[in-house]
């Protein structure tokens, strides 16, 4: 299936911010793209205005090709699946039904399932098995990517020759791929430092400082590294990109959706009012993340903290006040 191919058509499913940066960033790698957008109006923007309406000011290069037929991916020999991860199952459903043979997979999601726990390659698994599950994840805002700034990312595939070749058809000067067989570990990185990006907006937030925003990220990271290893992912892929890297970026930046948002929950809105219509996968994970954290006895009480004030069940205040009683405690 993919022994042989040399990924010069890549299909995309999802064309929304991430979708389209990917896109433009496969068209400089010198790939022919299928974008596929679920509905008419962004294909037409696209096929009209060279233009995604998620990602505003990026020409989308010629060689970008908009579809909404998952059946018009079959010339693709690789697919990229850049879709919200509570939406990630049904999508891929689809996808699978279009093209049983299967072919290498790569989520571009950062989430958890909330009604499984699963993971995306993991969802991959289960109603794709014909394909291969990877993964591309890492400290990349889909404005910068398509502006053409330079971005590093990781793809990983438990095959890691895969993963190499992927990534190798995939790079271009500004947006550095490199490679990893710990598909898991990648994952996970994604998945979690959005949960703690929320922390980090609640604290600017209410105006806390830049100290407590450095304690966030590191005492953050600390439960992230817990939270990773319990569910198997390598400690030296946590420090990296995908982990450590995306963390960084995400806690230090307003651009970041799950940043913005608890910036909002800080300056007091409620968590409907602050989402603001805007994809904050981090408020879809940190409920499963942190139950998952529980059954494997890993203490995460940032993200605790962060499951809690979305629920409703305690107030910003009173969540940090919960925070700073905690027992000090030997730091690692
Ligand atoms: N935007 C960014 O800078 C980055 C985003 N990501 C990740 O990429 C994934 C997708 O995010 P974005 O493209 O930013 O989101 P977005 O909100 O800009 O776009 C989501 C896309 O998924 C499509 N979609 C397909 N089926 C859907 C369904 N059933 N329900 C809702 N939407 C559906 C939407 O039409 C839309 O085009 C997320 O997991 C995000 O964490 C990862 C790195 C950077
Ligand atoms: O994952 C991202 C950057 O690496 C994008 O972050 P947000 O989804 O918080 O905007």
């Amino acid at each position: 299936m993919s022994g042989q191919a040399d990924f010069s058509t890549i299909g995309i499913v999802g064309a929304g911010s991430f979708g389209a940066a990917l896109a433009v960033a496969a068209a400089r790698a010198g790939r022919k793209v299928l974008l596929w957008a679920r509905d008419e109006k962004t294909v037409a923007a696209i096929a009209e205005r060279r233009e995604a309406p998620r990602l505003p000011g990026v020409t989308l290069p010629e060689t970008i090709a908009a579809t909404s037929s998952l059946a018009a991916l079959g010339e693709a020999q690789a697919l990229i699946l850049a879709l919200p991860t509570q939406h990630f199952r049904s999508v891929v459903e689809a996808v699978a039904r279009a093209h049983p043979a299967g072919l290498p997979a790569i989520s571009a999601a950062k989430g958890i399932e909330q009604a499984s726990g699963c993971f995306t390659t993991q969802i991959i698994g289960e109603v794709w098995p014909a394909a291969i599950p990877a993964i591309l994840s890492g400290p990349s805002f889909a404005a910068d990517i398509g502006r053409g700034l330079p971005t590093a990312v990781t793809l990983a595939c438990s095959d890691e020759r895969l993963a190499q070749r992927l990534a190798g058809a995939l790079t271009s000067p500004a947006f550095r791929i490199y490679h990893s067989g710990d598909p898991r570990g990648v994952e996970i990185g994604g998945a979690a430092k959005n949960v703690l990006a929320i922390a980090a907006g609640i604290a600017i937030g209410l105006k806390f400082g830049e100290s407590a925003r450095a304690a966030l990220v590191a005492r953050g990271f600390a439960e992230l590294r817990r939270f990773g290893e319990a569910y198997g992912a390598q400690a030296e892929t946590l420090m990296g990109l995908s982990g450590l890297g995306d963390l960084v970026l995400t806690c230090g930046s307003a651009q970041s959706r799950n940043f913005a948002f608890g910036l909002a929950l800080g300056e007091g809105k409620s968590p409907a009012e602050a989402a603001g219509g805007k994809l904050a996968e981090g408020a879809f994970t940190a409920s499963i993340l942190t139950e998952m954290a529980r059954a494997k006895e890993v203490e995460t009480p940032i993200a605790d903290a962060v499951a809690a004030i979305i629920a409703g069940e305690v107030g910003v205040r009173e969540a940090v006040a919960g925070l700073l009683a905690r027992p000090i405690r030997a730091e690692n």
